[in-house]
């Protein structure tokens, strides 16, 4: 169970260095609740493997959370917003001020994502990374510095309530698809065309454009560090926090259901970092963006969910949240044959 790991596990960081540490160190799930929670599913009335992904879905819920039987109460959906220097490139369809009107929205209740919490009973909370300061245009010099990357990983770790039992992290900032593009070209390599899309809509012209920023990006910064330097150089502040968030989830035990490409991005610096940093995490879905798919890929993730969304803002990862709760009430709710009195095979 969680209770009794949390003091120690939830140990802040003062150090880019200390979070690389405080990552590699984490716990792992629970294997004896893992080999529980298999041994339950083998005797569940049902034929072996008639409910699918289901099944691994619960099981491995179940090792996370640390209970054979497990109960999915208290899904925590994190917003994080931050603006862009490279916008100075031309490289979205839609104007920076776009990303404050849209936290406005979410603190109205007016977004996609506000519905979608609600439909499946998680907790939304957004937060602004300071808003009125762009980071650099990573064309030209690294986006963030040391301190500014440090402040983004600890809003983001400060903001997961160690209580949740889900996390969901989304974000919303214009621009952020060549950053998240980058950041993919830097970490695995190959041309920038095979990892930049279309965003949020850009023409042919625009996608030419964003190649090209993306290749000038990764000329200048790739090779200079590790995932967590890439970050720093080709991230943005909500992509810093969200990668937080999901490393204090690891350390907490949390499942995560990760996002889009972006949201994978993000992750991707943390497996970059620790090969370990993903086990808690399960991908929600696959988004229309062009190379999430290849991300998925590379983090040896098989999406639950292919609904053409191309939003952000965790919107096809809280759709996953329905999923997932079909998962755990078959696992928990469900008979043995034994109980039931029905014959096995
Ligand atoms: O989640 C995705 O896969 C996804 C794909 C395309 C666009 N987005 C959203 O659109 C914004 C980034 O698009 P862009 O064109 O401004 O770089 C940002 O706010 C994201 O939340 C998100
Ligand atoms: C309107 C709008 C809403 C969004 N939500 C996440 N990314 C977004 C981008 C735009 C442009």
């Amino acid at each position: 169970m969680r209770e009794g790991l949390g003091e120690v596990m939830s140990q802040s960081f003062q150090s880019l260095d200390e979070f690389r540490q405080i990552l590699s160190t984490a716990a792992s799930a629970d294997l004896s609740a893992q080999v529980a929670a298999s041994a339950r599913n083998g005797q569940l009335t049902k034929p072996p493997g008639a409910l699918g992904r289901l099944e691994d879905l619960a099981i491995w819920f179940a090792s996370w959370q640390g209970n054979a039987k497990p109960k999915l109460r208290f899904p925590q959906v994190l917003i994080f917003a931050g603006n862009h220097g490279v916008m100075a490139q031309g490289v979205s369809a839609f104007p920076a001020e776009v990303t404050e009107q849209m936290v406005l929205n979410f603190q109205h209740g007016g977004a996609a994502i506000n519905q979608l919490s609600r439909t499946f009973g998680a907790q939304m909370a957004v937060h602004a990374l300071s808003l009125e300061t762009p980071t650099a245009d990573f064309t030209q010099a690294p986006a963030m510095s040391e301190a500014e990357l440090l402040e983004a990983l600890q809003t983001g770790w400060n903001a997961v309530n160690p209580n949740a039992d889900l996390l969901i992290t989304g974000e919303m900032g214009i621009g952020n698809s060549t950053s998240a593009a980058a950041i993919c070209n830097a970490l695995y390599g190959g041309e920038a065309a095979d990892w930049t899309g279309r965003g949020t809509g850009v023409d042919d012209a625009g996608l030419e454009n964003k190649t090209r920023v993306v290749a000038e990006a990764v000329a200048l910064h790739g090779g200079q560090g590790d995932g967590l330097e890439m970050l720093r150089r080709l991230g943005g502040r909500e992509l810093a926090a969200m990668a937080g968030a999901m490393a204090r989830a690891r350390v907490e035990r949390i499942p995560v259901l990760l996002d889009g490409f972006i949201c994978c991005a993000a992750a991707a610096t943390l497996k970059a970092v620790n090969a370990k940093a993903l086990d808690h995490a399960v991908a929600g879905h696959v988004s229309a963006e062009a190379a999430h798919g290849k991300l998925l890929e590379q983090l040896g993730k098989d999406p639950l969910l292919a609904l053409g969304l191309r939003l952000g803002e965790g919107s096809g990862a809280a759709l996953a949240i329905g999923v997932l709760q079909g998962a755990i009430a078959c696992h928990s709710g469900m008979a043995t044959f034994a109980e039931a009195g029905v014959s096995d095979g």
